[in-house]
């Protein structure tokens, strides 16, 4: 699902070095944390995975596409196959939550009736059936997150990436985003999320990718650790 070979990350404009030689598979149906310190590099090992960044040397293969030689019109077919949850939400204000998950769908083209169908089931699956109506403005940071996972889910990516999910909410409700993310990944996507929050993460007991100074430091899957 996810492979990375050799990767190396030098940004051009100030010759930084945000990741060095880092080699890793994630298999699909895992989930799987990253964590590390600011500006180990994690955000950009998660731009290489949406080829919002290619690498300087070394190879990514994602959903059995390799990303050096994907051509620049497959990359919106790349990224249907991801679900993308940010920390910061990223609603849009003027809708509803119904409108928000909706808009989605109809951004990849689907048709209404099976918006019809489908935006209802993943507001039950999240637990806001009874917020369809609402604004944003009218929902908790955790619900918000919620309507966001949501839209991620909505058009059935393979693969769930959140990018400090958790950075905008209150301790409890972090918990609940996590649990929630282990139910889908139960159902078979892979999800993988970037944090800071070791004690959070201590208590799920899933595979840990530790990242630092643009290194791969530790893995607590053993068997795919990868020495450097
Ligand atoms: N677009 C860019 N251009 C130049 N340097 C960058 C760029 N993006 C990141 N960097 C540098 O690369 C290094 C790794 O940054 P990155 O954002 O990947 O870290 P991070 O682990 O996600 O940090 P944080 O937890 O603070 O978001 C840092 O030194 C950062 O300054």
């Amino acid at each position: 699902m996810i492979k990375f070979n050799n990767v190396s990350k030098v940004y051009d404009s100030n010759g930084v070095h945000a990741l060095d030689n880092v080699s890793l598979n994630i298999e699909k149906g895992e989930f799987v944390f990253i964590v590390g310190s600011s500006g180990a590099g994690k955000s950009t090992f998660l731009k290489l995975i949406m080829r919002e960044e290619m690498p300087t040397s070394g190879s990514i293969i994602i959903n059995d596409m390799h990303l050096e030689t994907l051509p620049r019109r497959k990359v919106p077919y790349l990224r249907r196959t991801m679900g993308i949850v940010f920390q910061d939400f990223r609603l849009i204000s003027k809708m509803t939550v119904y409108e928000n998950v909706a808009f989605a769908m109809r951004c990849v083209g689907k048709r209404n009736d099976s918006i019809k169908k489908r935006v209802p089931y993943i507001l039950e699956l999240v637990g806001l059936a009874d917020k369809a109506n609402d604004h944003p403005s009218e929902l908790s940071g955790g619900e918000q997150q919620r309507v966001s996972l949501a839209r991620a889910l909505v058009n059935n990516p393979a693969l769930i990436i959140a990018d400090e999910p958790t950075g905008n909410i209150d301790p409890e409700m972090s918990y609940e985003i996590i649990e929630l993310l282990s139910e889908i990944n139960k159902r078979g996507t892979t999800v993988l999320v970037v944090t800071h929050e070791h004690e959070l993460v201590k208590s799920f007991g899933k595979r840990v990718i530790t990242i630092d100074d643009g290194r791969v430091v530790s893995d607590s899957d053993d068997n795919r650790f990868v020495a450097i």
